[in-house]
Parts: structure tokens; C-alpha cells; sequence
């Protein structure tokens, strides 16, 4: 049983999500995924949707087997209790794959880390696009 763990922030879900989740899932067996914590997101605007409820529309979807929240502290924590035999990072997301792998392997979690490079580039295959249509819609009237 290949155990794949995928992460993210899935604020407002759209088809670039399904896809890499899709692609994350053919790498194994099982799909574990960690939802990212409002409080850990430093690198862009903080989501709209509550963690709750982002893990409860990822948890839906029929490609997932388990997902979580993430830690509020320390990225490796959730590692430690999943034990991923592949941990699957999107082709835009801001992780180095050798560095992540050497940090694992230094905490003694051994897992391979894969990119999925699989992208769809629709209009709105982007939670901050749809976030810019709302806005500039909302503008407008
Ligand atoms: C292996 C791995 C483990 C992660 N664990 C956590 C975690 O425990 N808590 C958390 O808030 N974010 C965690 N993240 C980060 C987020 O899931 C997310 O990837 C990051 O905030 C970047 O957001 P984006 O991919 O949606 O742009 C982890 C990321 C990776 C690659
Ligand atoms: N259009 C897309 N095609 C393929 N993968 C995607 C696409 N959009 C997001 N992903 C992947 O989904 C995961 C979660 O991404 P995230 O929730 O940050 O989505 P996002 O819609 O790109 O957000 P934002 O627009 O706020 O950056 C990441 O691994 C990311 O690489």
C-alpha cells in the first residue's frame, strides 16, 4: 500500500486542485492531504474559507482519502504521525524537492518527494483569480 500525502491551501477549490490531486493520487495507492493553517500562510493574502472548512470540501472529494489540518508549528509534525511513502508537490509550490528530501532525511523520514508538473492554465485555475473576478465584479456595481 503506497501511502502519497499532498499539501496546499485549497481556499476556494477549482479544476487546477482536482488535477494535481488526481495526478498526486496515481502515484500511489492512497491520498492523504495536509491543509495548510491560515496561521502558517506568510507567503500570500490569507485564505477567505476557515481551515475547518477547507478540510471538509478537500475531504469530499472523491480522489482523497483522509485530509487534515497541518501543524501550527512545525511542517514535520504531520509527517511524523501519516508516515508518506511519497510526499507530492505541485509545480508551482515554493518547496527546492533535494532540500525538502535532505530535511526529512535528517528527521529520519524517509519518504520520496516527487513533482507533479502536470498545470491547467483555465482562467480561473487560480483561488487569488477567482478572488480578483469577485473583486472586480463587486467594483463595478
Ligand atoms: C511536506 C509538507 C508539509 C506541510 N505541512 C504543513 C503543516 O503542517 N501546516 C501548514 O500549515 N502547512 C503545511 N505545509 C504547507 C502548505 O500545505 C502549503 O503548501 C504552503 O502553505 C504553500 O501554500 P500553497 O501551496 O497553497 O501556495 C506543508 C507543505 C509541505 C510541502
Ligand atoms: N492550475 C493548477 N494546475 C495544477 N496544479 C495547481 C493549480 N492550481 C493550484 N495547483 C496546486 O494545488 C495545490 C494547492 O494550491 P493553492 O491552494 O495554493 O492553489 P492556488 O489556487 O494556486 O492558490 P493561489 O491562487 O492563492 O496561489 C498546490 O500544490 C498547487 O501547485
Amino acid at each position: 500500500m503506497v501511502r502519497v500525502l499532498a499539501t496546499g491551501t485549497f481556499d476556494l477549490l477549482h479544476p487546477g486542485h482536482i488535477l494535481y490531486l488526481s495526478e498526486a493520487r496515481r502515484l500511489g495507492d492512497e491520498l492523504y492531504v495536509i491543509v495548510a493553517r491560515e496561521s502558517m500562510i506568510r507567503h500570500k493574502p490569507k485564505p477567505i474559507i476557515s481551515d475547518e472548512q477547507r478540510v471538509e470540501m478537500v475531504s469530499a472529494l472523491k480522489v482523497v482519502d483522509v485530509a487534515l489540518s497541518g501543524s501550527e508549528s512545525d511542517i514535520f509534525d504531520p509527517i511524523r504521525q501519516i508516515r508518506p511513502d511519497i510526499i507530492a508537490l505541485g509545480h508551482d509550490q515554493g518547496f527546492d524537492v533535494e532540500q525538502l528530501q535532505k530535511e526529512l532525511h535528517e528527521r529520519g523520514l524517509d519518504c520520496k518527494v516527487v513533482r507533479v508538473e502536470s498545470s491547467l492554465s483555465c482562467s480561473l485555475c487560480s483561488s487569488g483569480k477567482i478572488i480578483k473576478k469577485v473583486l472586480e465584479r463587486y467594483q463595478k456595481e
